[in-house]
């Protein structure tokens, strides 16, 4: 199946009204798409299906899942064309708008740093919302442009007509579990992508970036036989930069329920803060609009994966050997954007420590704005 005649079958289902998600994993030449048979909201209370699932910040919340069981399942090669990334302007919004956008977020970040000092908590992440009007742009068109543009990022449209659509391209693994393997990335710290990634980072930056390293680190103990944390890389997203330490090790064989790896990690302080309840606390009495499904994750869950012990031994015997292994592979929703009615609202944040400047926290939302805005033409 070529990537036109998926994209095709998924538009016939969005038409019909019923729930999809078509998405490209990081650095893959693979679209895939899930298509539920009906408009029937499903959701994961144990993570123990299997299927395509999307979970709101507030981990309070239900996570949605399409089963695998309920769905059909499509993919397609594809190749990437050219890139893309540099070509288009950045689109900016009138002063009016930006200057109390700009003057409310700052507020709010001020508000934090207070906190921060009163020992309220060591580490918060304030978000925003902007709307942009899209025209007559198609949703497809929006996804064809991130699959162009950001190849080394999970991109992805999702649909449920009882919920609604969104679109990302997110460079953020929340967890990937193959078996008893895992992975997962520590990811902060952002700065302006300037023609190049051999770039100095401040103390904020390396503070905010290892306090997220921590936590993973203290959640992950109890349940993991072992543990590697790499040394934290200047990583580029669109045109950002980033600091990313790759974790990865072998679970507990008692330890691997997704549930409560789940319920330790999300949401991580690379989206939320430290401590974790307190930070939740203030972003969800404080900010000025509801997160849903930004700064939650998504991806598959308990996928199958069958293999052979030898697979140069094609004979009967060896079929007792083949085993099958569950894959989960999920992502947090950043740089993404949801479409209501013709409008997009897009989603973004920073990390806010005791040495945040509040004007150069808007400057790096506006910054991060620019990954959805480079697509929306
Ligand atoms: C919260 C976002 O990004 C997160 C926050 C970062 C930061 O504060 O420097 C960097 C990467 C992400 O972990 C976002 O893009 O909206």
């Amino acid at each position: 199946m070529t990537k036109d005649e998926l994209l095709k079958s998924v538009q016939a289902h969005w038409i019909s009204n019923l729930p999809f998600v078509a998405y490209s994993k990081p650095d893959t030449a693979l679209v895939n798409a899930v298509l539920q048979k009906s408009d029937q909201i499903h959701y994961t209370l144990d993570f123990e299906e299997s299927g395509f699932v999307f979970a709101p910040f507030n981990n309070q919340e239900e996570t949605i899942i399409f089963p695998s069981e309920n769905s059909k399942l499509l993919k397609a090669d594809f190749v990437v064309e050219a890139i893309a990334e540099n070509t288009k302007a950045d689109s900016t919004l009138g002063d009016e708008t930006e200057t109390s956008a700009q003057k409310q977020h700052k507020v709010l970040v001020e508000k934090a740093i207070s906190a921060i000092a009163d020992n309220k908590f060591k580490k918060v992440v304030i978000s925003r919302e902007e709307v942009l009007p899209i025209d007559e742009q198609s949703p497809f068109t929006l996804f064809e442009n991130l699959l162009q543009c950001y190849p080394s990022a999970m991109v992805y449209i999702w649909f449920h007509p009882k919920v609604g659509l969104w679109l990302g391209a997110t460079p953020e693994t929340l967890l990937q579990v193959e078996g008893l393997r895992f992975k997962t990335m520590a990811l902060a710290g952002t700065q302006a992508y300037i023609d190049t990634e051999a770039v100095v980072w401040d103390a904020k930056n390396i503070m905010e970036q290892q306090l997220v390293t921590n936590f993973i680190e203290d959640q992950l103990q109890p349940v993991v036989a072992t543990l590697n944390i790499m040394d934290a890389e200047t990583i580029k997203a669109g045109r950002l930069l980033h600091l990313r330490s790759h974790i990865s090790g072998i679970l507990k064989s008692d330890g691997n329920k997704l549930k409560h790896l789940l319920q330790a990690l999300h949401p991580t302080p690379a989206v939320c803060g430290l401590p974790k309840s307190e930070a939740k606390a203030f972003i969800l009495k404080n900010e000025n609009y509801n997160r849903e499904f930004y700064a939650g994750f998504l991806g598959e869950l308990n996928l199958s994966k069958t293999t052979s012990r030898n697979p140069n031994r094609r004979n009967v015997e060896n079929n007792a050997y083949a085993s099958i292994t569950k894959l989960s592979h999920l992502y947090v929703n950043l740089r993404c954007m949801q479409i209501k009615q013709q409008n997009a609202h897009l989603y973004v944040g920073g990390g806010i420590t005791q040495s945040s400047n509040p004007e150069a926290e808007w400057e790096e939302t506006v910054n991060k704005l620019q990954t959805m805005k480079r697509v929306l033409g």
